[in-house]
């Protein structure tokens, strides 16, 4: 189910090659944030570059390879801009998740209800996804695939080239709803099966490693084994993983991953949603292979900036912690490669330092 398909590498040719003192001498990942002093650069000057050094891999054919050639739970933090997914790329996760709730809120001050269109989702993942070619691999949400199968197929084909390496794809109608809320509908087996089929057809045209990641949404509406049912017909059609969206316990998860194994399974966990919290050492149990934390990141965002408005409101001060300087903020925007940019090519912005 999970071939890995031969890929242009997307990504810089370039100058930008991975700085080996990430690898440790056992060959171990060293997380970049104690290399460097706040995961500031990923990048080899140009000076030390030599012909061995290892080019960019798509995100799409690394999340293919960890979910052929290893059996664990992918976790992936739920992004919705440049700062939250810096955040997950300081931390060194794995996998990043890109939240169409949390992009529709971020970006246009709106509710998940379907308003986030194309565009504006493929804008985001665009540049999610490219902040770091050597980093790790983004799913993006494609909630419905925007229209019929023609709109499904152009959404996976921009989502490819914008260097996205999966999406889920749904089965709820177009002015669809956040999963977690009540009163969601379905389409008709046939119209979510002719999506699947556009996606996967989409994606074998691109000769891309992408992940199509089939969901359903019609636990709430039509019951369990018509989800099981949809994803077993989505699998036959090619979608490489499976998520049934909004489960009841955790006994229904568990069984939803024996019934359909060994395809493998993405768990959708939003705390405070319709389903029980699963942690990440559950999830692993049960089988899981994707788990994906959507409120990760914007719930708590919003909690801090609430608070601090507050304060500001109330006593006139931010009361910004000490170190949390501007330097800091935006070295973790990349700031020291921006500047080894510029004097690599003999540049003068920093010969007095930033
Ligand atoms: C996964 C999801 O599609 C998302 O946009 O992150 C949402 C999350 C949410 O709104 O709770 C969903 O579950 O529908």
């Amino acid at each position: 189910m999970l071939p890995i398909a031969i890929e242009k590498p997307v990504g810089l040719d370039g100058p930008l090659v991975r700085d080996k003192s990430h690898v440790s001498n056992n060959n171990e990942e060293v997380p970049a944030h104690d290399v460097h002093n706040g995961g500031l650069s990923r990048y080899l000057p140009l000076s030390r570059i030599s012909a061995e050094v290892q080019k960019p891999v798509s995100g799409a054919t690394k999340l293919r390879k960890m979910l052929s050639e290893t059996n664990e739970l992918v976790v992936c933090p739920g992004v919705y801009d440049g700062l939250s997914a810096r955040t997950a790329i300081e931390l060194s996760f794995n996998a990043m998740y890109m939240t169409g709730a949390g992009t529709t809120a971020s970006r246009l001050g709106q509710p998940d209800l379907a308003i986030a269109q194309l565009h504006e989702m493929r804008e985001n993942a665009d540049m999610i996804a490219n902040l770091d070619p050597f980093g790790p691999p983004l799913i993006a949400d494609m909630d419905t695939g925007y229209g019929g199968p023609i709109m499904a197929a152009r959404t996976v084909e921009q989502y490819i080239r914008a260097g996205v390496a999966g999406a889920h794809l749904e089965d709820q109608v177009l002015t669809k709803r956040c999963g977690h809320l009540a009163g969601k509908r379905v389409v008709p087996r046939e119209e979510y099966y002719a999506r699947i089929r556009a996606a996967h057809a989409a994606r074998v045209r691109m000769r891309s490693d992408f992940v199509l990641i089939a969901r359903t949404d019609a636990l709430q509406s039509l019951g369990y084994d018509e989800c099981i049912e949809r994803l077993r017909t989505a699998r036959d059609l090619g979608a490489d993983v499976g998520l049934l969206e909004g489960f009841n316990s955790k006994e229904q998860a568990a069984q939803a991953v024996k019934d359909l194994a060994p395809w493998p399974l993405l768990l959708n966990s939003v705390e405070n949603g319709a389903s029980p919290t699963i942690t990440v050492e559950e999830a692993q149990q049960m089988g899981f292979r994707i788990m994906i934390f959507s409120f990760a990141c914007l719930a708590p965002a919003y909690r801090a900036i609430k608070e601090t408005l507050t304060l500001l409101k109330t006593k006139g001060v931010v009361g910004t912690p000490k170190d949390l300087t501007p330097v800091r903020l935006f070295e973790v925007c990349g700031l020291q490669h921006s500047m080894s940019v510029d004097v690599e090519a003999g540049g003068f912005s920093f010969a007095n330092g930033v």
